[in-house]
């Protein structure tokens, strides 16, 4: 029996798990269980390494409320179906490290604290990214844990892109722009190395479109500036997140509506984006599917963000090689894609109609100013190849 790394990606409605085994050259997925639809219409499924279907359950959402009953229903599976004793290590993606974690790091009790802290700076994420490994330091102390950051690809940033304009002692407190996703952009900053290494050393803008949403500049495959911020609630609009918001509306709700900030959060995180634009669904699929102008109207403006967002990065690098589409969004929705790009035609972006309805890799079209690519993001990857690394073993080439 081969060594296996165990993957934990939880958000607050979903949460994946993977299970990879480790071959010299290597990582070869096992097995791929999650849980979606939190409280709502939860489903477990798995996976095996080939994509074959081990297991579909659909629940009442009552029987999985939680996070934590998901978590629970998914380890017993594994541990009914999975090969426990060979796991050596379990890698986490905990969204927020906060100033102190540029790296990926072993967990201990100290950490674990530390990294409690940063709750109310990722009220969607942090709780739910931290509990499996409560959880499991439980279960298997013995097992070494590592945790994985969406922050921690960002925080080489020059100054310029790592500040607020506010007073500068804030900054010094940890007031400032860590930005996130960056399993994600640090992944596919990778494979696109491996697809197109003139282009990877390029300038490159990665759009990761998923129920969260955010831009990455990167200049040589390192990130330069992002669209989040201090929060995964800044920069683009997305399913139910507001994006970049003047903070005189905050003080306007507060002022003068007298919303408490529990109010506001609920508000800024959850009801609004796509759905609080549309009043209809965060999902793009309803609101392509739907006739009612507020669907439609929400879809222009997520498109016109993103291309608004597109040019102002292409400012921090200096121009723009190729602009690159990931995530769940980015990968299945050839019209947002190509809406997106129209919106780029003044800076001579020009997408292929077929290549972008087949869902090809390459998608510019001759003559195009920058090269336009669908690159599949694997958070789980990036992490297991991270966990690898901290505990010392060779981690597979980025091709792998
Ligand atoms: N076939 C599809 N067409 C359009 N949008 C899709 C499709 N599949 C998924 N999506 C969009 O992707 C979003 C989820 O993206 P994903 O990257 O899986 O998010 P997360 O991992 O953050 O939950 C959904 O909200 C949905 O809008
Ligand atoms: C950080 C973040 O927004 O993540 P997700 O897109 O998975 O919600
Ligand atoms: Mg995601």
């Amino acid at each position: 029996m081969s060594d296996g790394i165990l993957v934990v990606n939880a958000g607050s409605s979903s949460i994946k798990v993977k299970l990879y085994a480790i071959d010299d050259a290597d990582l070869v997925p096992l097995l791929s269980g999650g849980m979606s639809g939190i409280g709502s219409a939860p489903l477990l499924s798995v996976t095996d390494g080939n994509g074959a279907v081990l297991e579909e359950r659909r629940f009442e959402p009552g029987e999985i409320a939680d996070a934590s009953a998901a978590q629970h229903q998914l380890a017993d599976w594994f541990s009914r179906h999975g090969s426990a004793e060979s796991i050596i290590a379990v890698g986490h993606r905990v969204v927020h490290g906060g100033p102190d974690f540029a790296e990926p790091v072993l967990v201990d009790d100290a950490v674990l604290r530390r990294l409690e802290t940063f709750i109310p700076l990722a009220p969607l994420h942090q709780l739910g990214n931290l509990d499996p490994i409560r959880v499991l330091r439980q279960r298997r102390p013995d097992l070494p844990q590592v945790a994985c950051f969406d922050t921690a690809f960002h925080r080489g940033h020059p100054e310029l892109a790592d500040r607020f304009a506010l007073p500068r002692f804030l900054h010094g407190e940890g007031v400032r722009r860590y930005g996130f996703h960056g399993l994600s952009f640090e992944y596919v900053a990778g494979r696109l190395r491996d697809l197109a290494p003139g282009t990877a050393d390029g300038r490159v803008v990665v759009a990761h479109l998923g129920s969260g949403a955010s831009l990455c500049a990167l200049k040589a495959g390192r990130s330069q500036e992002t669209t989040m911020s201090f929060t995964a609630l800044d920069g683009l609009p997305m399913g139910t997140r507001c994006g970049a918001l003047d903070p005189g509306v905050v003080l306007h709700l507060i002022e003068h509506k007298g919303m408490t900030p529990a109010e506001i959060g609920h508000m800024l995180y959850r009801e609004s984006g796509l759905l609080g634009l549309s009043g209809l669904s965060n999902d793009v699929r309803t609101l392509l599917a739907s006739d009612r102008p507020e669907a439609a109207m929400a879809v222009a403006y997520f498109c016109r963000r993103v291309a608004q967002a597109t040019a102002a990065l292409a400012v921090t690098l200096g121009g723009l090689d190729a602009f690159v589409f990931t995530a769940g969004i980015g990968e299945n929705a050839p019209e947002i894609r190509r809406r997106i790009i129209a919106e780029l035609g003044w800076a001579g972006l020009i997408l292929s109609n077929d290549a972008n309805r087949s869902g090809a890799a390459r998608l510019d079209a001759e003559g195009s100013r920058a090269q336009i690519w669908i690159v599949p993001t694997d958070e789980e990857r990036m992490i297991a190849r991270h966990t690898m690394r901290l505990l010392g073993r060779t981690a597979p080439g980025a091709a792998a």
